[in-house]
């Protein structure tokens, strides 16, 4: 039986962070990675990808939604591969769940599909719950509060910028009794994170979502002046406020377009920018994803052509 852990947590908890570092631990590199995002053009694989040789399987939309078909699949691909030696003998499957994914139909799914259950074993869930927006993301947000309902555990991220405290105790309020730690940048025990637990199956088979909640890309051939896209991110994010729920993506900068610039946005929380030593697949085009909440389609698009002109006559 290969044990499965499924880590979630809201948009831009901190998932792939924690990821990212729970595979640097040569102790846990032999794990698989099955990546799920919401969005139109995937980018958690080639993060991870970018700095790990682990095995990642993408879907973009919704794995609750998709997830009869697709994680059954992928789960029993890898499976094959590995028994055929095709791929290296991983020891467990870590899920990473969309930030908005309802977690109750994937373990559904995982613990009654017969042929994924009859070689894959539910082995515990993590919870990411972020110190900053936390507390309004689970009044808000529905998947959220499952998330957290359907934990083993819960990690509180970011604690270096917001009160972890305070998130503690809105996850406590959910699930009374839960053990819930903090770490920042994922640096908490694995051990710990995925001890074994004692999921639930939940009766629903079905997603339960927010309502109106979309994702636009924004796409560049050319590069982007690195004050245009600060700006135009700022902008964004002090502007469109709760409703984007999550930015992120790789820009090519006019400075510098040898390699990509990560950007990263939760709400009105705009994180540093990380770089990637080359870009990825060798495509050298700027692809953000945002993901809003009643955003008009093509307000972010318009406001970047605006800012960029203005910093051109600058
Ligand atoms: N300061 C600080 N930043 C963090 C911490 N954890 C994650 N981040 C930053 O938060 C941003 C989002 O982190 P990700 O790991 O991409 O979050 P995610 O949950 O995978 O995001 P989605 O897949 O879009 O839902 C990035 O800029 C990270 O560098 C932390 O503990 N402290």
């Amino acid at each position: 039986m290969i044990p499965v852990s499924v880590v979630t947590g809201f948009l831009g908890a901190g998932k792939t962070t924690l990821l990212r570092r729970v595979l640097s631990d040569p102790a846990w590199a032999d794990s698989a990675v099955v990546v799920n995002e919401f969005g139109e053009v995937a980018l958690d694989h080639e993060l991870l990808a970018a700095s790990e040789e682990v095995l990642v399987n993408v879907s973009t939309g919704c794995l609750c939604c998709l997830v009869r078909t697709d994680l059954g699949t992928t789960l029993m691909d890898l499976a094959r591969r590995r028994a055929a030696g095709e791929v290296p003998a991983y020891r467990r499957v870590l899920v990473e769940t969309s930030g908005l994914a309802d977690p109750a139909p994937i373990l559904h799914a995982l613990m009654t599909e017969a042929a994924v259950a009859e070689t894959h074993r539910l082995h515990s869930v993590v919870t990411l719950v972020d110190a900053v927006l936390g507390p309004v993301v689970l009044e808000r947000h529905p998947e959220a509060r499952w998330q957290v309902m359907l934990a083993d555990r819960v990690l509180v991220t970011k604690p270096d910028l917001g009160d972890a405290a305070a998130a503690e105790r809105a996850v406590q309020a959910l699930q009374p009794g839960l053990d819930v730690r903090a770490a920042e940048r994922g640096a908490a025990e694995p051990a710990w994170l995925f001890a074994p637990g004692e999921p639930a199956v939940p009766q629903e088979a079905v997603a339960r979502h927010s309502e109106g909640v979309g994702s636009i890309l924004i796409e560049r051939e050319a590069p982007v002046a690195a004050l245009a896209l600060t700006l135009w991110m700022q902008a964004l994010a002090e502007h469109a406020g709760a409703k984007l729920l999550r930015l992120k993506g790789l820009a090519a900068l006019a400075e510098e377009p040898a390699r990509p610039m990560v950007v990263h946005a939760v709400q009105h929380l705009v994180h540093p920018p990380e770089w990637l030593a080359e870009w990825p697949g060798g495509e050298r085009r700027t692809r953000i994803v945002l993901i809003g909440q009643g955003i008009p389609r093509h307000f972010p698009a318009r406001l970047l052509a605006a800012i960029e002109a203005e910093v051109a006559t600058a």
